[in-house]
């Protein structure tokens, strides 16, 4: 397994005329891995994708790729001289050209083109349908011609533009898994946009979670999820509450649920006031427990059962049980912390940040 630096963008600024749309971002991809940019819309996902590929300049910074510099500020080197293929959103095939032919587009000139198409149709178990016409094929299909066509000229780094946001949930979970193991099986390196995350820790080794132009964290799925760096991360990955606490020790924190010890030392001193995040999965049922909660309501998902839970105080959290055990709303049960990631910011008041999956309780106990 390869792990040398492909693409590496440093301190880069990007945008539209005098407007800077992406800030001081720093990232970088090593060759094998595939990365992704999630992030709401008009983040700038869409406009660091594009200043990678070429298509806009870059206004502060640089862009390398293979160690070499492809953008800078006065200097842009043209996308078709990048080695980076591009896979769109709305396909972007050409209607004019069968199946076989589009594939074989960027390799006209390659005398094994004929030998490289069938290959790649086969890849992408399109090798029946050849002969058709983009028109004749559904919109999966189309995607998988598309990419077909992106990896013919063999790219150094393949880019994803919301490849699977025109196709419907099953498909478009089917079809993100299909192209991972595409991605991996032929080593190729690719950075994916997208704003479902959970597409992006299907497809991604990792991933960068944008807010408005300012790369919060990059990092694997699984740290996004148990150590996000910033509350908009921890708002933006998965769902949960962020209840009010007090640090009594640099691993150790006062709430209303006990003491809860996690498995990092934070530098602040005892007394001061923090949030603490916690995952649905963090709180587990201990019928034992002189800790109670009453069941605000509950969503059925299958193996497990999501309820909402209020604390004594008015706190409010989330948490999953098996299923095979049911609370009916109004009912008080025991809980337990089970964090062994004990996630905690400073304290941000009620309505300071803008929070999307977690949400904030008011009041310390
Ligand atoms: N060609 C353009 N000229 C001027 N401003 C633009 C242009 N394209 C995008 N923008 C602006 O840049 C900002 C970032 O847009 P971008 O397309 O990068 O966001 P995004 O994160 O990809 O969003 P989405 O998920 O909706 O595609 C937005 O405010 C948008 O209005």
């Amino acid at each position: 397994m390869k792990h040398d630096l492909l693409l590496d963008l440093r301190d880069l600024a990007c945008g539209y005329q005098e407007q800077r749309v992406v800030k001081t971002l720093n990232l970088h991809l090593n060759a094998g891995d595939i990365g992704c940019l999630l992030g709401p819309s008009g983040c700038g996902k869409t406009t660091t994708l594009r200043a990678i590929a070429g298509f806009e300049p870059v206004q502060e910074g640089e862009i390398r790729l293979a160690g070499e510099v492809i953008s800078r500020p006065g200097f842009t080197v043209a996308p078709e001289k990048r080695r980076i293929g591009m896979v769109f959103q709305d396909y972007a095939l050409f209607p004019h050209l069968s199946v076989a032919q589009n594939v074989a587009f960027g390799i006209r000139q390659n005398p094994d083109r004929e030998r490289i198409t069938a290959e790649l149709l086969d890849m992408v178990n399109l090798g029946a349908l050849a002969k058709r016409y983009p028109n004749e094929l559904s919109g999966g299909q189309q995607q998988r011609v598309s990419l077909a066509r992106a990896l013919a000229p063999e790219p150094q780094l393949l880019l994803l533009d919301e490849p699977f946001s025109n196709l419907d949930g099953e498909l478009r979970r089917r079809l993100s898994h299909e192209v991972r193991d595409i991605l991996k099986a032929r080593g190729t390196s690719a950075i994916l946009v997208t704003h479902d995350q959970e597409e992006a820790f299907a497809v991604s080794d990792q991933v960068g979670v944008f807010n408005r132009g300012h790369l919060e964290q990059w990092d694997t799925p699984f740290n996004l999820y148990h150590e996000p760096a910033t509350p908009f991360v921890a708002s933006f990955i998965g769902q949960g509450y962020f209840i009010p606490g007090r640090m009594t020790g640099p691993d150790c924190v006062h709430t209303e649920l006990g003491e809860l010890r996690g498995n990092r030392a934070y530098a602040w001193e005892s007394g001061t006031q923090v949030d603490v995040l916690l995952r649905p999965d963090d709180i587990t049922l201990d019928p034992g427990s002189a800790l109670k909660a009453r069941i605000l309501g509950r969503t059925f998902l299958g193996a497990a059962t999501l309820y909402r839970l209020q604390l004594p105080t008015g706190c409010q959290l989330e948490s999953i049980f098996p299923s095979q055990t049911e609370f009916l709303p109004g009912q008080d049960v025991g809980i337990r912390v089970a964090a062994e990631h004990l996630v905690l910011y400073p304290a941000q008041g009620e309505t300071s940040s803008e929070q999307i999956g977690v949400r904030r309780c008011g009041g310390m106990a």
